[in-house]
C-alpha cells in the first residue's frame, strides 16, 4: 500500500523547502506548480484559452504565457483569478492523478502530493494524509517580500488570495512549523515519517 501525503501550505510557507527534503529519503514529490506551468505550455489546451480569455498582452516575444504580467493581473481581480483557476485546474488536477496513481502502481512505498491550494480547492480526498508546512503571518511576508521582491501591496494581494495559514492548521493532520531555521522543519520531517513507518 502506497502512503499518499498531501503537502500543502500558503505562498512562500516553506513548502518547495520541505518538498526538497524528501529527497533525501527518496521519496517522490509531485509538484503542483510544476505542472501548473507545463500545462499552459504553448501546446496545450488551457494556453489557447488563456489567451482568449486575458488576450495576447500576456505573452512574451517568444509567444510563451508571461507569468509575471499574468500574475499581477490575477493577483489584484478575484473574478479573473476565479477564470484562470477554471482554465488550469482542472488540467492540473488529471495530471496529478495520472502521476500519483503511476507510483502506486509501481508499488512506490510513499508519494508526495506537493499541492499549495490543496485545502482551498478540497482535495484532501486525493490523498491519505495532510501536512502543513506553518509560518506566523509576519514571518510569511517578510519571506515573500524577500524572495520576489514584492511590495508589502503585492505580497498582501498574494497571501490573501489564499485562505489563511491559521484556518489551514485547523484542518491539518500534521504540522510542520517553518518558523525556524530550515534544518529544525527537517527534523521535524524526519521524525514525521519515522513515526509513520516510512523510513
Ligand atoms: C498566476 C500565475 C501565472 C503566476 O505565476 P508565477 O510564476 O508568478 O507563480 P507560481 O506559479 O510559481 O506560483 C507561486 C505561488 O503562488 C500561489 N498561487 C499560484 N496560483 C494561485 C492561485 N490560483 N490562487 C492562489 N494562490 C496561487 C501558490 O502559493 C504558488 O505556490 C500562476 O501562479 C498560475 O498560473 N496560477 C494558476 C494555477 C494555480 O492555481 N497554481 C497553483 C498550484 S495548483
Ligand atoms: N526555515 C527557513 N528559514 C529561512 N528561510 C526559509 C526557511 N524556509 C524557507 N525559507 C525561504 O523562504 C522563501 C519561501 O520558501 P519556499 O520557496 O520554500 O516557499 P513555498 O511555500 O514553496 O512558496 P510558493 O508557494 O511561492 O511556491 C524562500 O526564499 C526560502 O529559501
Amino acid at each position: 500500500m502506497t502512503c499518499v501525503i498531501g503537502l500543502t501550505g500558503s505562498i512562500a510557507s516553506g513548502k518547495s523547502t520541505v518538498s526538497l527534503m524528501f529527497d533525501e529519503f527518496n521519496i517522490p514529490v509531485i509538484d503542483a506548480d510544476k505542472i501548473a506551468r507545463q500545462v499552459v505550455e504553448p501546446d496545450e489546451p488551457a494556453y489557447k484559452e488563456i489567451v482568449e480569455t486575458f488576450g495576447e498582452d500576456m505573452l512574451r516575444k517568444d509567444r510563451t504565457i508571461d507569468r509575471k504580467k499574468l500574475g499581477e493581473v490575477v493577483f489584484a481581480n478575484k473574478e479573473k483569478l476565479n477564470k484562470l483557476n477554471a482554465i488550469v485546474h482542472p488540467a492540473i488536477r488529471k495530471r496529478m492523478i495520472e502521476k500519483r496513481d503511476a507510483y502506486i502502481k509501481a508499488g512506490e512505498k510513499c508519494v508526495v502530493l506537493d499541492i499549495p491550494l490543496l485545502f482551498e480547492n478540497k482535495l484532501q480526498h486525493l490523498v491519505d494524509r495532510t501536512v502543513l508546512v506553518y509560518v506566523d503571518e509576519s514571518v510569511q511576508l517578510e519571506r515573500l517580500m524577500k524572495r520576489d521582491h514584492f511590495t508589502e501591496i503585492e505580497a498582501k494581494q498574494r497571501i490573501n488570495s489564499q485562505l489563511s495559514l491559521k484556518e489551514k492548521a485547523k484542518l491539518a493532520d500534521v504540522i510542520i512549523d517553518n518558523n525556524g531555521s530550515k534544518h529544525e522543519s527537517f527534523v521535524q520531517l524526519e521524525r514525521l515519517l519515522k513515526e509513520w513507518g516510512i523510513i
